[in-house]
């Protein structure tokens, strides 16, 4: 096993051995990584905390692309100077001949799809959406300032931390794209505490034009994979019921993709469904195309917001022109504190206390991960009845 890169954020960092380590719990799966809790105090006596494990099988070029990307994206994030708390850190990454691994802290509240099918009638209260989308508004909002485009934005997507605040996770989709070249996008931030970003921002941007350069588990098929572009990426990626209308026309998308999905996400929480779903992809996405959202009940800020980040056309969608400043600025989020998220606003829930300890939800001795892999490998055992057949064939 060979230790690629371990973070010094983690005292004492993290050293895997994936041939030995065991993991309490399965945390969930993916379309190309499977993700564990562990908390190796066992065989490593140093280990201060859990943590999520997520690995992903060499064998295949494509999760292997998409993992390298991952490692990247969350290596960036790491190694920001000023990181965002509603997104994810690199711990550290390993790699042996079957596999690529790496390190995340673990998230012990689950994701937002499972909490919000744990409220009655399946939705979330006004209240309760504008907390979550003030910070996956300033998550994004980060990811755009560093020329990421998240274009995952799901509620699996969204995990909650101990402490009831969100964390972005699966950044294998994203891409980067140069900063917008459009000079509104860095101009009236009403936040003064911003301004010190805007002056940078002008300065990028000014950089930018001395160059002259032009400028659900179900991600569905790719034209082109592209990670990196100009600004704007023709890879055709995402989730059915999240994809926007000019990633389906295949003529180029930015930023304002992850404002589409952000409408999507805030209709599913307040409407327990998204808003295009159909009987099949086709239908889905002509909807996506054609159909404008239905609203039931009084028209509100909420359903103003959703609308307005619901326009087919990207370049009319709230977020578009002056990024997630305008968002922020709508009326539903009249009175948020913005840069006193972490602070302020006590979180609705708050997962009850799992320390990876091997409580009840968890295999009290652990179990190893190469064997979890080699069992997933092997056949399985003939039912009884087989067996039975098998041995009446015999003694025939
Ligand atoms: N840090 C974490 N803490 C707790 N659970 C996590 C963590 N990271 C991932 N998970 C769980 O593992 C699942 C799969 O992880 P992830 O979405 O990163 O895999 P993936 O294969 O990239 O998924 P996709 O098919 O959406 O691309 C998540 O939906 C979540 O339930």
């Amino acid at each position: 096993m060979e230790t690629l890169s371990s973070s010094s954020s983690l005292s004492p960092a993290i050293n895997v051995d994936l041939d030995k380590i065991r993991a309490l719990k399965l945390l969930g799966k993916g379309a190309t990584g499977t993700v564990f809790l562990v908390h190796d105090s066992v065989s490593d006596p140093s280990a201060s905390s859990p943590f999520a494990l997520k690995l992903v099988d060499k064998s295949s070029a494509s999760s292997l692309r998409r993992a390298k990307w991952e490692i990247q994206i969350l290596r960036r994030l790491s190694d920001d100077p000023n990181p965002n708390p509603f997104l994810p850190r690199l711990l550290a990454s390993f790699e042996s001949p079957e596999f690529f691994a790496w390190a995340i802290p673990y998230c012990s509240g689950g994701d937002l799809n499972v909490l919000r099918h744990r409220q009655n009638d399946g939705v979330f209260s006004s209240s309760v959406i504008k907390f979550y989308l003030a910070e996956i508004i300033c998550a994004l909002d980060h990811l755009h300032s560093m020329g990421i485009a998240y274009r995952d934005l799901k509620p699996e997507n969204i995990l909650l931390q101990e402490s009831g605040h969100v964390t972005l996770t699966d950044f294998d989709l994203s891409c980067n794209l140069n900063k917008p070249t459009r000079p509104e996008f860095y101009l009236s931030d009403p936040e003064p505490e911003s301004k010190h970003i805007r002056k940078r921002s002008l300065r990028f941007f000014q950089q930018q034009k001395k160059k002259t350069k032009s400028a659900r588990v179900n991600p569905i098929t790719r034209r082109r994979m592209s990670f990196s572009g100009g600004e704007r990426s023709n890879s055709f990626v995402g989730t059915d019921e999240y994809i926007s209308p000019e990633v389906i026309r295949g003529d180029g998308h930015d930023f304002a993709v992850d404002w589409w999905a952000l409408g999507v996400l805030t209709y599913e929480m307040m409407y327990g469904v998204t808003p295009f779903k159909s009987r099949s992809k086709k239908e889905t996405f002509r909807s996506v195309m054609m159909k404008e959202p239905e609203f039931a009940g009084k028209p509100s800020d909420l359903t103003d917001l959703i609308r307005r980040l619901l326009v087919k056309d990207p370049m009319r969608r709230l977020g578009y022109r002056r990024g997630a400043a305008e968002i922020k600025e709508h009326a539903f989020f009249r009175g948020v504190k913005w840069d006193l998220l972490t602070e302020v606003l006590r979180p609705p829930f708050i997962p009850l206390r799992d320390n990876g300890e091997p409580t009840g939800n968890v295999t009290a001795n652990g179990f190893g991960v190469k064997e979890y892999f080699e069992k997933l490998r092997t056949p399985p055992l003939p039912l009884p009845h087989e067996c039975s057949e098998n041995n009446r064939f015999v003694e025939f």
